[in-house]
């Protein structure tokens, strides 16, 4: 895998590993647990390194591809429809129809892949559980295999919880949510399973033990004869498409089942895959249940493809939002693209979640989610994300009143007015100031977030929003872009440059300010000077990391027998 030997010390592989019954070839380095063993099963790693085996060079191939693109948009090159493939913009072609169980989506709730949090959004009264390996999980290796065990369990109904503090047992309702997984993005390894020496993919890892445990039971009882479903991450071009396509067809060729049974819906939060909805659908075309509009990692693209890009810096982040005209081309594009090929067009996170000791606070939240419900239902869209569950029935309400009988709108809004939305749209430079308090809730959000991945959260409430891994690179990259320029910072009259002193004292202030928050006990005992060390380096690094999370891995790697992790 590219870059992947670069993460981690890997011993010289053994054959045989203490513990976990292995096949040839594979090696776990994570910590043996007999709960565990039921998900690591000879089988179960024997279908995961066929895939890997598979599908490796592919992986290759596409992320230099992503290089090869990165240095284009460097030497000046935008992102923009691509000539070669008109033919497949321009052709009249359906995806497959939604299956019955999902056809209506209106609400969908996301989540870690954590027991209690699995139960509460099955049981939220949401249409759709996304449970989440990528951007709200830290995929260390507990929270990887108890998440896998938790799925199981989900899955076969059987999953319970007991909350020994408050006496309080979990278990699910008559009714559920259906189960969407979302694997990590190519881009991330999983350090403790080696293949052939090599660490595997993390997305072939949380796919392939998912789907090898529980592609019967889901269409038993889940799917009605349909599915596993997963959400896809953080692509880039429709040849990563391609190889999920092929992943799936492999997945039902090993379990026999037929063609079009498993199916994904596609986010679109990379600013270069905007330019690509219609060849991502028209690979997975057999397996699409169409595309969701993930605007926060689809921000954090923006700055990141114009890294080398001065006269397209973004303003504060909270003033980047839907109403940004690049922001609503592309939920338009989005929309008319999923239509036009009969499947759904889904709406994005709000960030905003319930406020409990503020009433009045509570109710400014609540209106802005209502509002962007609002903006997204009248749009278009099939359905949306909710956060938490407190915010699902305020949106159930938007969606119910103004989406007319269906269970979707794929047929009842067309948006052939958004056809012309051009290159243009979608790139137009958001427009706001930017400010010292920017700079500086950029830092406080950053460091806490990056505190809380470390120790095993990957999502967090902040100044009463979500936060998880696309808001935190959202915070980073727009640090480096703004010391990569030294922007000034307008929006609060005080006219100063953004430099590498600046930041360092903003840096400091700004951990005072976290330990005052946070009380002095939590911030020694929690991890926020190790967090400020990585988050301080990435947005002062000479060129801009690719993503947070993989630096940041390196740190929660552990390998067994203890010796080998860089920590
Ligand atoms: C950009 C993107 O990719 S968005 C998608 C990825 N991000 C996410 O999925 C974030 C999901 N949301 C969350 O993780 C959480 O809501 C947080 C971290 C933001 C806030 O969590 P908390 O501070 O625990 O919320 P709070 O204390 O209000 O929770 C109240 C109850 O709701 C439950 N809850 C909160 N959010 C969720 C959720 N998303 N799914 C299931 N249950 C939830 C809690 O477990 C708790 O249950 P309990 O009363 O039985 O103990
Ligand atoms: O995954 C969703 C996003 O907004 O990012
Ligand atoms: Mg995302």
């Amino acid at each position: 895998m590219v870059g992947f030997e670069n993460l981690v010390e890997v011993p010289p592989m053994r054959k045989t590993t203490v513990g976990y019954d292995v096949p040839e070839g594979v090696d776990i380095r994570g910590r043996y647990d007999a709960e565990f063993a039921t998900i690591l099963t000879k089988d179960a790693l024997q279908f995961v390194a066929s895939l890997q085996r598979q599908f490796t060079s592919h992986i290759k191939y596409a992320m230099d591809c992503r290089k090869e693109a990165k240095l284009r948009y460097n030497s000046g090159a935008l992102p923009t429809f691509d000539p070669a493939t008109k033919p497949v913009r321009d052709a009249d072609w359906l995806c497959v129809p939604p299956p019955p169980s999902v056809a209506d989506r209106r609400v969908e709730i996301t989540g870690p892949v954590e027991r209690k949090m699995v139960i509460n959004a099955l049981n939220s009264g949401a249409k759709v559980f996304m449970a989440d390996f990528e951007d709200a999980l830290a995929p260390n290796w507990e929270n990887l295999m108890r998440g896998h065990i938790n799925l199981r369990d989900a899955v076969r109904g059987t999953i319970s919880y007991h909350d020994k503090a408050r006496n309080r047992v979990y278990k699910l309702n008559e009714q559920t949510a259906k189960l969407f997984v979302r694997p990590r993005g190519w881009h991330l390894p999983e350090a403790h399973v080696l293949i052939d020496g090599q660490p595997a993919a993390g997305c072939l890892v949380d796919f392939g033990l998912y789907f090898f445990h529980n592609w019967s039971a889901f269409r038993r009882n889940q799917g009605q004869g349909f599915g596993p479903f997963f959400y896809l991450p953080k692509m880039e071009h429709s040849r990563e498409a391609r190889i999920w396509n092929n992943v799936f067809t492999a997945a039902e060729k090993m379990a026999g089942i037929e063609n079009g049974s498993i199916r994904a819906t596609v986010l679109i939060e990379t600013l270069p895959a905007v330019f690509q909805m219609d060849e991502i659908l028209y690979e997975l075309r057999d397996h699409s249940v169409g595309l969701n509009c993930g605007r926060w990692d689809y921000i954090f693209s923006y700055v990141k493809t114009f890294q080398a890009h001065p006269d397209r810096l973004l303003p504060d982040r909270v003033l980047v939002g839907m109403g940004q005209h690049f922001m609503r081309s592309y939920s338009d594009l989005l929309i008319r693209t999923c239509h036009r090929r009969g499947v759904h067009a889904m709406g994005g996170m709000a960030a905003q979640i319930p406020i409990r000791d503020d009433p009045r606070a509570n109710e400014a939240a609540l209106a802005l989610v209502r509002k962007d419900k609002i903006r997204e239902v009248l749009a278009g869209h099939d359905g949306t994300w909710a956060a938490h569950p407190g915010l699902i029935p305020a949106i159930m309400e938007v969606f119910d009143a103004h989406m007319g009988g269906g269970p979707n709108q794929i047929q009842s809004a067309k948006r052939e007015d958004a056809a012309g939305v051009a290159a243009e749209d979608l790139l137009q430079t958001p427009r706001g100031v930017r400010s010292m308090e920017g700079l500086r809730l950029n830092t406080r959000v950053g460091i806490q977030y990056v505190a809380a991945w470390l120790t095993g959260s990957g999502s967090v409430p902040l100044y009463n929003l979500m936060e998880d891994a696309a808001t935190a690179e959202i915070s980073r990259v727009q640090n480096w872009q703004w010391l990569r320029y030294g922007v000034e910072l307008d929006g609060d009259g005080l006219g100063v440059r953004v430099t590498a002193e600046l930041f360092g004292r903003v840096v400091e202030e700004e951990m005072e300010r976290i330990e005052r928050e946070v009380g002095k006990e939590r911030f020694s005992k929690g991890m926020y000077r190790e967090a400020c060390k990585i988050f301080a380096r990435q947005c002062t690094a000479p060129t801009l990391d690719d993503f947070l999370t993989l630096d940041a891995y390196n740190h929660i790697v552990v390998h067994h027998p203890l010796a080998s992790s860089r920590l």
